[in-house]
């Protein structure tokens, strides 16, 4: 059970501004999505599916916490829900409100996600140190218990129609999180919601992206960032408007995917 409380320094936020959403954004537009994640020197994110592994210095780790602050979402796929049990909160001391916080989502087309009461994003959520989730699910996904568990902690579920893939569009998330007046989130994992974000035909989903790297090889067999090359794809994915910011060991990419 986590206790921490991080610090931020306010001269580390500047550099990040242009990467972050406006504070005022049209309601009109899709929400802001930030990409953002931890990867190892060899783009794993874990050592091995299923396996919660540190990668973020605590400098780096406050600067994630910040970046939650920024953000009306956070939202992660139901393999990382599962297996990192997180918290999805700011743990930053400054927060000194409920509203500071993010709203964490989970994708869970299938309702794998078998929360209950212990765990830690439903437990924080009953104790006001962060949000109830939304879990996003098709339909049959949900079940009464858990629906009314997460109407306990003041969340619930959203059900969206799947693809004959068994998977929601990408364009579909964003509508229904606008809808419900989400206008930024924060997309941190786990590989297989990483990879098919950045898939996107046409680029148009991820605003920024916000990386951390860690000066640490993981090894082969951990859960790898790497897209699928796309059938007749000769072009690279590329950013632009590129910022590295060292975080003490950690250095920090910041950049927006180059469309072309
Ligand atoms: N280093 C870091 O910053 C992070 C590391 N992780 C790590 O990543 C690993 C988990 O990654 P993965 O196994 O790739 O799983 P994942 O966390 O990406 O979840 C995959 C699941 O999410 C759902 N999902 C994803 N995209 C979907 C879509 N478009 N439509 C419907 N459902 C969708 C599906 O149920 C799918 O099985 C864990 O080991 C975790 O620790 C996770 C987040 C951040
Ligand atoms: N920024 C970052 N650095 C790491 O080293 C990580 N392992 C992660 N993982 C992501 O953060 C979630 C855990 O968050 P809590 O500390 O429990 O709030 C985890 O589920 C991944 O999404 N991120």
């Amino acid at each position: 059970m986590s206790r921490e409380t991080l610090s931020f320094p306010p001269t580390s936020i500047p550099p990040l501004e242009p990467y972050l959403p406006l504070t005022s954004p049209s309601p009109s537009s899709k929400p802001h999505l930030t990409l953002t994640y931890a990867t190892s020197l060899d783009a794993s994110l874990s050592l091995a599916p299923g396996v919660r592994t540190t990668l973020s210095g605590p400098y780096s780790k406050s600067m994630t916490h910040y970046l939650r602050t920024r953000h009306n979402a956070i939202l992660v796929g139901c393999t990382t829900a599962l297996v990192d049990n997180p918290a999805l909160n700011s743990r930053l001391g400054s927060i000194t409100s409920l509203d500071q916080q993010p709203r964490p989502i989970i994708l869970d087309p299938k309702g794998r996600w078998d929360f209950t009461e212990d765990s830690q994003v439903i437990r924080l959520a009953a104790e006001f140190k962060g949000k109830g989730p939304w879990v996003v699910t098709k339909r049959g996904g949900e079940t009464k218990e858990r629906g009314e568990l997460l109407e306990r902690v003041g969340g619930k579920f959203l059900v969206l129609e799947t693809g004959e893939d068994g998977r929601f569009k990408w364009g579909d998330v964003l509508s229904v999180l606008g809808e419900q007046g989400v206008r930024s989130v924060m997309v941190e994992g786990g590989g297989e919601v990483i990879n098919s974000l950045l898939i996107d035909p046409e680029n148009r989903l991820v605003d920024s992206v916000i990386i951390t790297i860690a000066p640490t090889w993981l090894g082969k067999g951990g859960v790898v960032v790497s897209p699928s090359r796309q059938q007749g794809q000769t072009s690279q994915l590329k950013l632009r408007d590129v910022s590295w910011q060292p975080h003490g060991e950690d250095v920090v990419l910041c950049g927006r995917i180059l469309r072309s």
